[in-house]
């Protein structure tokens, strides 16, 4: 069997005449956490939905545990566990009652509520309604309403939407505890690179429908260009000592930014030390993935 849980080839959607999501090509791994990422807008929710069978694509398959989604659906839905943008409960039923329905539409056991329950973390309040919980706490609800029946692939959509700090660390730490706790492969969307970038092995990057990046975060920061900051004296002097010498240098608040990287260091920094300059420190500096990330999805919505 294919290492893959998730493979989409070339897949579309089109509604009249505008196509959300353009020949994406996903790859995800099994046992991974999977971060999906893009702006508001780009795909994310059209591409999950399509992932479900939920909707069907355009253009393209999707293929699930290495099989046809559009020929095995209902094989496939029977291991795939989800949460779609907000949990649907009750809430005038407890935490515990949600569970029960939910568990016999799958036919799964009755101890796995109970199992559920202590993963998200809300044991002492299954008996409570779910009218008096948190937002936090509707929130892991429906994450233990997609983890009954213990699916092999569990598929969130933007799981820390609307949720304050605290809650937001919660769902991360419940997220990156799975694969290991369930023998899952997790594939969770978001907007915000940092929500991400602590607990995925990988991302998929898009933007405007289409894939902009798709592998480990240290190799997208790898491409970004590395860059000298220099502190000195006197930055625009410097600057233009280091263009006489051959450098593109350019003066940011009170450094200097020089394209090279710290094997020039040393030669640097000798010329501006013998045209009198004093250095008080070099480092060398990459963008911050959050720029990269923005400039990514930026120049994909200019073009
Ligand atoms: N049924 C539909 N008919 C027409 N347009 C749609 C439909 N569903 C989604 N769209 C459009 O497709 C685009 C992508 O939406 P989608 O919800 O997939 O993006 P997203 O990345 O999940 O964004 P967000 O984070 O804001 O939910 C949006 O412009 C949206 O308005």
């Amino acid at each position: 069997m294919s290492s893959l849980v998730i493979e989409t080839d070339n897949l579309t959607k089109t509604f009249k005449g505008f196509t959300p999501v353009d020949s994406l090509s996903l790859n995800v791994k099994k046992g991974e956490i999977y971060g999906f990422l893009g702006p508001n807008g780009a795909g994310k929710t059209t591409t999950i939905r399509m992932l479900l069978g939920l909707i069907r694509p355009t253009k393209g398959e999707v293929r699930i545990f290495d099989k046809s989604l559009a020929h095995h659906r209902i094989e496939i839905a029977k291991k795939v566990g989800s949460l779609v943008e907000s949990p649907s409960y009750y809430g005038h039923l407890t935490g515990y009652e949600n569970l029960e329905i939910t568990r016999k539409l799958l036919n799964a056991d009755r101890q796995d509520i109970d199992r559920t329950l202590e993963i998200v973390r809300l044991t002492e309040w299954k008996h409570k309604k779910v009218k008096h919980y948190s937002l936090g706490m509707k929130q892991r609800l429906g994450i233990a309403q997609a983890l009954l029946g213990s699916p092999e692939l569990l598929i969130l959509d933007e799981p820390t939407n609307g949720l304050d700090p605290a809650g937001i660390h919660e769902i991360r730490d419940l997220i990156v505890s799975l694969p290991e706790r369930m023998d899952m492969t997790v594939l969770v969307s978001s907007h915000i690179l940092r929500e991400v970038e602590l607990i995925a092995d990988r991302v998929g990057i898009i933007s405007r429908g289409k894939l902009l990046f798709e592998g480990e975060l240290a190799k997208l920061q790898e491409r970004s260009e590395v860059k000298l900051k220099v502190e000195v004296e006197r930055p625009d002097e410097a600057a233009r000592l280091l263009f006489h010498a051959g450098y593109r240098a350019r003066k940011k608040e009170h450094a200097l930014y020089v394209e090279a990287d710290r094997s020039l260091a040393a030669e640097v920094n000798r010329h501006l030390v013998l045209a009198g300059h004093d250095v008080f420190h070099i480092s060398e500096e990459r963008k911050s993935l959050e720029d990269i990330f923005l400039e990514l999805t930026k120049e994909a919505d200019s073009v």
